[in-house]
This record gives C-alpha cells, sequence and structure tokens, in this order.
C-alpha cells in the first residue's frame, strides 16, 4: 500500500534513475538519501530524528557541525521556540531537523546545512515560529551598535549597513553574546563563495559572461561603503577588516528575508533557523511576520513564521524560494547556479544605428528610455519591451511615410519588413554576446566531460565553467526560437514597409507569439531597492 504514495512523493529516486548518478556518496549524498528513502518504505516508522540519525542524514553525532545545530536548538528553545519531537500542551511536534550537509542533486555540489522534513508535513503549515527578538534587524542593530560605538551610525543608515556592521562586532570583537549559537552556524566567505569574494584569477574564467561586470562593479560599491563607513568613520580596521566586512555581506545577501508586515514597516532580518532552508525556484513556501498571540489576546510581541508551501514526506527537504532568480543573480549574491532554472536569463545589449538616428533617441528621451539598453533574454521568451524597442529603432522612411515617429504603436507589428529587421537585429546581439566568450559551449562541455580533470578545479572554477556553458546553450536556444519565429510567421525576405499606416499588422501566429512575458528589472533595479544602487556599466 505504501508504495505508489512513496513513488508520487519522492522526486529524488526517478531523477536518480535518469541521471545515472548511483555512484554518489558522502553525508547526505545522493546514496544516502536513495537508501533512506527506500528504507523508509520497508521499515516501521520509528521516532522521526532517531530514525534519520541512524540513517546519518543529520551528521555523525561527533562532527562539530552537529554540536553547532545542537546549540542553535538549545538556544531557540531556551528562548521559548517549539522545537520538540514530540507534541506538547496544545502544540504539534516540530517538524523539522537540520541536515548538516546537503548535496545539489544534479551537479553533486555541497549545498552547506539544510532543513529536512523528520514527519510528514500538510501544505499551508505553519511549520516554525521564531521570536522577532530573536532575529537581527535593522532596529535591534543599531541599539547594539550605537551602544559600542556611539554617533558612528544613525537610525536612517542603511540597513544592511547597520546590519553587516553589527554582525562583525557580534562575530569577531565581542563573541560572547546572546547570539553566539546562532553566528557560530553562519558558513564562512568560501564556503558561501558569491562572485563578489572571487579573486580576479577565478572570475576570468567568467569572461564574457555578464556576471563579470556585475560582480566588478558590486566589489566596487562595497569597497567605497566600506572605506565610508570604516575607513572614514574612524572604526579600528585591525578589528573592522574588509574581509569581515565581506563575510558579513556575504551573510546578509545569501540569507537575510525581507519582513514585508512589521509594525515598524518593512526591514531586513536574519533569521535563525529559519535562514538554514535553502532555495528552490519552484517553491512557494513563504515566510511572513505577525503579532504574537491569538485573535483575543495580542502580546505586542512579533514573530516569523515559515509556512509550507505543499505536503513533504518524511526525510524530504523542504525548501523556499529566494525569488525568481537567474543563476548570474544567484552566483552574485549566493555562490551558487542550478542546471534545472526557469528563470535563468541572459543579458543581452542592444543598440542600434542607422536611418533617422537623431529623431529616434529624441524620441526615446522623450519617452524616458535610454539608447543603448541590456534586455534580459530567457532559453524561450525575451521582454516585450526589446521588441517595442527593437520596432522603433528598426523604423524607415518608408514605414513612416508622412506620419511622425510617436504616431505608431510599438506594441503592434508595424509592419513585415519591420518586425523581419527587429528579430534580425536581436539575433545579431545575441550572436554578438556569444562571441565575447573566449571558449566554445563545445570545449566547456569537454571540460565537464572530463570528470577526473573536472574534479580537481576549485569549486569557483566547476562552478564558472558550468555558468559560461549553461550561458552559452541559452543564447543558442533564443537564436534558434527567433530563427523559426521569422519562418513561422513568414517574415523571411519580407520587404513590405508600412506606409504610414500606424494600425499596424497582424501577422500568421500572431496571437501566440514568442516573448509574450514582460521583462523584470534588472538586478541593477534590484540592488538600488536594497538601497545598494550600482551602476554595472
Ligand atoms: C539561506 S542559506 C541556506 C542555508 C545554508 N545551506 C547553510 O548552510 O547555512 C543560503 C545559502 O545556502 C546555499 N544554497 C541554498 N540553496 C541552494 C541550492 N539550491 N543549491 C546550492 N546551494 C544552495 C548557498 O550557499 C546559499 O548562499
Amino acid at each position: 500500500q505504501l508504495r505508489p504514495q512513496f513513488r508520487q512523493g519522492c522526486r529524488l529516486i526517478p531523477l536518480l534513475a535518469k541521471s545515472g548518478k548511483d555512484d554518489v556518496t558522502g553525508e547526505g549524498g545522493e546514496k544516502a538519501w536513495s537508501k533512506a528513502l527506500e528504507e523508509s518504505v520497508t521499515q516501521a516508522p520509528g521516532s522521526g530524528e532517531a530514525e534519520l540519525k541512524m540513517k546519518g542524514l543529520l551528521g555523525s553525532p561527533t562532527s562539530p557541525k552537529v554540536t553547532e545545530n545542537q546549540n542553535l536548538i538549545n538556544w531557540l528553545s531556551s528562548n521559548s521556540v517549539y522545537l520538540s519531537d514530540s507534541s506538547g500542551w496544545s502544540v504539534a511536534p516540530h517538524p523539522l531537523a537540520i541536515s548538516t550537509s546537503t548535496i545539489d542533486e544534479v551537479t553533486n555540489e555541497s549545498s552547506g546545512r539544510g532543513l529536512l522534513a523528520r514527519r510528514s508535513i500538510n501544505p499551508g503549515d505553519e511549520i516554525i515560529t521564531i521570536p522577532l527578538n530573536l532575529c537581527l534587524t535593522k532596529s535591534n542593530c543599531y541599539e547594539i551598535f550605537e551602544s559600542v560605538y556611539p554617533s558612528k551610525i544613525t537610525p536612517s543608515t542603511n540597513e544592511y549597513i547597520t546590519i553587516a556592521l553589527t554582525l562583525i562586532h557580534l562575530k569577531y570583537i565581542s563573541p560572547q553574546n546572546e547570539f553566539s549559537p546562532y553566528l557560530s552556524i553562519l558558513p564562512s566567505t568560501d564556503s558561501v563563495s558569491p562572485t563578489f569574494t572571487w579573486s580576479d584569477s577565478d572570475l576570468s574564467q567568467l569572461i564574457g559572461s555578464p556576471v563579470t561586470s556585475a560582480t566588478t562593479s558590486l566589489k566596487l560599491k562595497l569597497q567605497k561603503e566600506y572605506d565610508t563607513f570604516v575607513l572614514n568613520n574612524n572604526l579600528d580596521v585591525e578589528e573592522f577588516t574588509f574581509d569581515r566586512w565581506l563575510w558579513s555581506f556575504t551573510i546578509l545577501f545569501s540569507r537575510a528575508i525581507r519582513l514585508r508586515n512589521l509594525q515598524d514597516g518593512e526591514s531586513i532580518a536574519l533569521v535563525p533557523y529559519v535562514d538554514l532552508i535553502n532555495h528552490s525556484p519552484y517553491s512557494s513556501a513563504f515566510v511572513d511576520a505577525r503579532e504574537k498571540g491569538d485573535w483575543l489576546f495580542k502580546t505586542g510581541e512579533e514573530e516569523v513564521i515559515l509556512y509550507a508551501d505543499r505536503g513533504y514526506r518524511k526525510m524530504e527537504q523542504v525548501y523556499i524560494s529566494y525569488g525568481q532568480k537567474g543563476n548570474a543573480d544567484l552566483m552574485l549574491l549566493y555562490g551558487f547556479a542550478l542546471e534545472r532554472n526557469p528563470y535563468n536569463s541572459v543579458d543581452v545589449e542592444v543598440r542600434v544605428s542607422g536611418e533617422m538616428q537623431e529623431e529616434k533617441e529624441e524620441f526615446l528621451r522623450m519617452v524616458g528610455r535610454e539608447e543603448r539598453v541590456d534586455f534580459q533574454v530567457y532559453a524561450d521568451r525575451y521582454p516585450v519591451e526589446m521588441l517595442e524597442y527593437l520596432r522603433l529603432m528598426c523604423m524607415s522612411e518608408e514605414d513612416l511615410g508622412e506620419k511622425k515617429l510617436e504616431d505608431f504603436d510599438y506594441s503592434r507589428t508595424i509592419s513585415s519588413a519591420n518586425e523581419r529587421e527587429a528579430l534580425t537585429t536581436v539575433i545579431e546581439a545575441v550572436r554578438m554576446q556569444l562571441e565575447k566568450y573566449p571558449t566554445t559551449e563545445e570545449q566547456d562541455v569537454d571540460l565537464i566531460k572530463d570528470k577526473n580533470m573536472f574534479g580537481t578545479l576549485s569549486k569557483q572554477a566547476r562552478m564558472a565553467i558550468r555558468h559560461r556553458r549553461n550561458e552559452k546553450r541559452l543564447l543558442k536556444r533564443t537564436i534558434a526560437a527567433l530563427e523559426k519565429e521569422i519562418k513561422k510567421r513568414g517574415l523571411e525576405g519580407e520587404t513590405r514597409r508600412a506606409g504610414g499606416e500606424t494600425r499596424g499588422v497582424e501577422l500568421k501566429g500572431d496571437e501566440e507569439k514568442f516573448g509574450e512575458k514582460r521583462g523584470r528589472s534588472g538586478i541593477e533595479d534590484r540592488l538600488e531597492k536594497m538601497g545598494l544602487p550600482v551602476d554595472f556599466r
């Protein structure tokens, strides 16, 4: 009776069978997982925790990581977080366990600690609640920092800077503090390894990829903020070193959560335990903040809650989504990339020169657009804004007739010839992007296939090679999809122009056009929203 249910709930076994990765060993490795999962259908269920321990999923009891996990659990429990495996007075047993080591099932790279279901979880369950006073937010960090270093920052200092400085103080300068069980489980810069902490030689493996310019700009930005808040502020540089500064931003970028429903407005926060949850782009589990207590009796204190997005079977890893992020963003801020990422995109620079250049530039200025634009290109779509921009840039005198540029609606096909030119321009822009890489996709594939050699490379080099290979693959797919679209819509060799007709034309298959989705704002916009405006150019 159990078997069909098991097959349905477990996504790991079929994936393993497909990728043939049955030789993967190690704590939390795929072999351990599949073995444990196989066993879970034949054995009578025991106490969740003991069973996970027995199967080695929680790490060896003597490992320092297990001790750190236990210290964290003890600290949270002594601060009234219910983490017990058994039911309490009107409280359900806590459904999670910390795995000391999780592994990406496709690349076999470590994904650090993670959270596992130690019993089945139902969709919508409140998985865990953490009191806000155990989290590091701008407001409690400001209080801590101000009490030790008066007047070095103000209440209006950026929230990232406030928490970053306080993290350095708590971790390195005054480590005997109430947050120490939490600070001990925070990973090192090296084990997270976001690209802004890479050496120039590691970064050189990413030449051609838009990640390099994003990384360089973020590095410069962090250096500038360090100069302002540490050097010019006369903080002790022996204590507030640049390496520690990079570590604290590594921690913040990779695990701070934005809490939107706080009484004092929204804030980023480091939320102990909840921040042990790894990313899956397919998860819709979510974190929220609310006032503690029931509808009748509110305590005035706040807490952070993690809700389950779906049912989880015992021993499955529980995920959350860090947002609709492509691999470039994940590498820059979180130090990992996913082989299967529906949000993966490559920034492609589009610039057109030709007929009526000045009028077009003037028109772009009028509508608040720039002359040179980076667009995010996905494997199966590109932003409609890109097509609108290119329709304008490919306007000819013959399209215009007696009309002016502003008389046309660029969200519609202007003319067959204009559309052909616009799509061909995207193909050219994508080809130009492909030429920026010093190696070909085939050369990268050969490096990855040579497993012995590939395994000897640094984690950064392996990530870089996989990433540039994936970007090239995505760009090539875009070219193939656009060429298909030109054919399907009958645009090949088209020379018909609008001749002043502003209503646009409807082409074959226009209703199911490639590129329907709107593009999202780029990483620049996102960093700007975080109060860290960066100009990647
Ligand atoms: C919020 S923390 C999650 C807990 C973390 N694994 C740990 O050991 O503390 C985010 C970090 O976990 C790792 N991570 C999360 N999801 C991942 C994934 N799907 N693949 C690889 N690494 C992942 C990355 O190092 C990322 O910077």
